[in-house]
């Protein structure tokens, strides 16, 4: 499933968090690339142990655990510090898939399950530069406002087209869920989403509301991993 998130961060949000990255030093992203994915790409990212990317991962990981739909699509049990990058002057990164396995810097190791950019440009800023996913029916282009997140599967074959105009300023990052299995998470997606708009339209005592909350908390019981 592809999973837009619109307006995780405010507009004056972002413009701050393009004021700390503007300020900040940016290194070859092929350099962090592991295998095959250095070879395709080209573009830079930021010092991951800079003063200013943890300032700017702790604020992004808060946001995320505040937004009610995010943590109803993915179930996070890890969430990967979150990364920041910059495509200009054609740069783009080849069609690759993410790591199965991630190790953070704290040794911790996370599952990719789902893979997440948050885009810190708004489209009109720079031409190219689309998000290209494979998905079962097709391939999807995506190319968000500024202070909006997509979610896809780490499963899917990606890439990011070249950027012709302008800068290309994002964060990406990955999700272990507690649920591993894709399908399952969706199911359990629709039906939490499902359930909110019960309780909007009757109340969280509705007789209805309370038999489908025990079914989803059963499920996620059952299907949770560790
Ligand atoms: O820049 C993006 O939107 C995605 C980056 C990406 O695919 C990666 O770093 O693995
Ligand atoms: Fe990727």
């Amino acid at each position: 499933m592809l999973l837009p998130i619109e307006s995780l961060l405010s507009a004056e949000e972002v413009q701050q968090c393009r004021q700390l990255l503007f300020a900040s030093e940016w290194q070859d992203g092929a350099a962090t690339a592991g295998g095959l994915a250095r070879t395709v790409k080209n573009n830079f990212q930021l010092d991951d142990n800079s003063d200013n990317a943890r300032r700017l991962q702790d604020f992004v990981l808060h946001r995320l655990r505040q937004h009610p739909t995010f943590v109803s699509a993915t179930l996070p049990e890890h969430i990967y510090p979150p990364k920041f990058n910059l495509y200009q002057n054609g740069g783009h990164y080849g069609q690759h898939v993410d790591s199965a396995v991630m190790t953070l810097a704290s040794g911790q190791v996370l599952r990719t399950d789902v893979s997440a950019t948050l885009f810190l440009c708004d489209p009109d800023d720079y031409d190219g530069g689309e998000l290209q996913i494979e998905t079962r029916y097709g391939m999807q282009s995506v190319k968000l406002p500024a202070g909006s997140l997509i979610l896809y599967p780490s499963h899917s074959l990606h890439q990011v087209t070249p950027v012709t105009r302008g800068q290309r300023l994002c964060s990406f990052f990955w999700i272990q869920s507690l649920v591993r299995d894709s399908h399952n998470r969706e199911l359990l997606f629709d039906l939490d989403q499902s359930i909110q708009s019960l309780t909007i339209t009757h109340g969280n005592g509705h007789e209805d509301v309370v038999r489908l909350s025990q079914i989803y908390h059963n499920l996620l019981r059952q299907w949770s991993m560790s």
